[in-house]
């Protein structure tokens, strides 16, 4: 459970952060001292500090820099007397996630205190990267072992230490927000911030203020300075996810900063010095939002000088049981249901079928369902949501009225023919073989030998196919966490 702690000697101030949070996941430690405060910081790992500014005896901005002593990637939230003063200022050029005043607003409040724990969450969740094609790591949060993931994990290791924009696509879904953490912690400015921008989210206006900041009473309702993330995040990384959704005005004011590393706030005309490295994400094409005008050419080369290519989960498919597999342990544990014991064959079959959508975070999605619906320890096909079903396969394989597989070829050739496949023959082979492997191990009761004498071929052409299809010819469990 997420915890955040409160360092004021303001009661109303720790009671209403008490409040606020009091309906949520995330527990609360208050604290009236700074003493006490850091040694929170040091036993209880806060994950987000809502920090007084002005504490009896010692200044916030002291205690803070003693925080980041302890923990730099801890965000801290301070809190002021009031709105525009100079100090909150200054502590969010320090480093502070950001300020709030005086009194405080409960949904306000909420809010921010979600997003530094997003941002927490990003900063800390290890990546271990395989930085060399066929290295293993059996911790590894970053799965894939299929051709193209390698290519990916050798690019992010051969860029992650340059100090270069890096732009990173696929399809949504794919895992860019991934590549984006594993960049920055192979990178050397690991130990500094990064933050997240995704420009999709945001009105143009707002966009451009998240970004670049902006001067009191620069607009309607800009009722004080506000220091934008590229300010904010000096000496760090920025993560501008969809990229492509930026306005025209705010394109050149990013293609600048890119080119000379300055900028102004939103209606001030003090030009701002920062050190960022951007890293960029996009699953638009932009090649052709640059022809119909809507993104700006020199931006486009600018951002596309390295450029990371995510694939898309249905043509890197000998990675969905790796996956299935990673996030599977991940749902048996976070919903307590530890009986799951892996899926069958015949659901691996779907799920391996499945063309992916909404990629590895709709396959994450599909597991937790899946393990919620299942009522006992094995996933078989009817805990799997019906687009697994009825979309992809099923018509084609399926389940007989005796349990065993079964397959229907010409509704798979008819499907493919109507995509306009250009690979149908190892497609059909493909489907064709993988039933008829698990078919015929059933029969054997997983005996190998017996297997290749019924098919013709050798035991290690058997022993081939079941890896190639992570067939576990031991029981009816196709994965199991082992
Ligand atoms: N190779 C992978 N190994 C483990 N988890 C992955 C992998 N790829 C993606 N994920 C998980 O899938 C989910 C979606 O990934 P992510 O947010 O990085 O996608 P995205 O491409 O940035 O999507 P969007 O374009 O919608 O922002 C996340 O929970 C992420 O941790």
């Amino acid at each position: 459970m997420p915890t955040v702690l409160v360092v004021d000697d303001d009661r109303t101030v720790t009671h209403l952060v008490e409040r606020a949070l009091a309906e949520t996941s995330i527990s609360v430690v208050t604290t009236r001292t700074a003493e006490e405060g850091l040694s929170l910081v040091r036993s209880a790992h806060p994950d987000v500090v809502l920090l007084d500014i002005m504490l009896p005896g010692t200044s916030g901005l002291d205690v803070f820099h003693q925080i980041q002593e302890v923990d730099r990637r801890l965000p801290v939230i301070f809190i002021t007397a009031g709105a525009g003063s100079e100090t909150a200022i200054q502590a969010m050029q320090l480093g502070a996630y950001d300020y709030v005043a005086k009194p405080l607003d409960v949904a306000q409040l909420r809010t921010l205190v979600n997003k530094a724990l997003e941002t927490r969450r990003m900063m800390s969740v290890p990546v271990a990267l395989p930085v060399s094609a066929g290295e293993e790591s059996s911790g590894d949060l970053f799965v894939g072992r299929s051709a193209e993931m390698l290519e990916v994990f050798k690019s992010v290791g051969r860029v992650a230490r340059q100090n270069v924009t890096v732009l990173i696509r696929g399809e949504s879904g794919a895992g860019k927000e991934l590549v984006a953490r594993a960049l920055y912690q192979h990178s050397d400015r690991r130990e500094a911030p990064i933050m997240a921008v995704n420009c999709a989210a945001l009105p143009d206006t707002l966009l451009e203020s998240e970004l670049f900041g902006h001067e009191k009473g620069s607009f309607t309702g800009a009722d004080r300075r506000r220091i934008g993330k590229f300010e904010q995040c000096n000496g760090g990384t920025l993560f501008l996810d969809e990229v492509g959704d930026m306005s025209p005005l705010v394109q050149g004011k990013v293609l600048r900063l890119l080119q000379e590393q300055r900028f102004e706030r939103v209606g001030g005309n003090e030009t701002i010095q920062t050190n960022v490295r951007l890293i960029a994400a996009t699953n638009r094409n932009l090649e052709e939002m640059v022809e119909a005008g809507s993104f700006r050419a020199d931006l486009f080369y600018r951002l596309n000088g390295v450029t990371i290519f995510l694939p898309s989960l249905k043509d890197r498919r000998e990675d969905v049981p790796l996956l299935l597999r990673h996030f599977l342990t991940a749902a048996s544990r976070e919903l307590s249901k530890p009986e799951i014991e892996g899926i069958s064959p015949e659901a691996l079959e779907l799920l391996i079928a499945y063309d992916w959508p909404g990629n590895v975070r709709e396959l994450q999605s599909i597991v937790r369902q899946s393990v919620l619906k299942a009522t006992g320890p094995v996933i078989v096909p009817e805990f799997l949501p019906p687009e697994v079903h009825g979309v992809t396969t099923g018509r084609e394989v399926g389940l007989a009225a005796d349990g065993q597989p079964e397959i229907d070829l010409k509704a798979f050739v008819e499907r493919r023919l109507g995509s306009n496949s250009t690979d149908l023959y190892a497609e059909a082979v493909e489907v064709m073989e993988r039933f008829l492997f698990t078919r015929v191990l059933r029969e054997t009761g997983g005996n190998q030998s017996r297997a290749a004498e019924i098919l013709g071929i050798t035991r290690g052409k058997v022993r081939d196919r079941i890896a190639a299809f992570n067939i576990s010819v031991d029981t009816n469990v196709s994965i199991d966490e082992n």
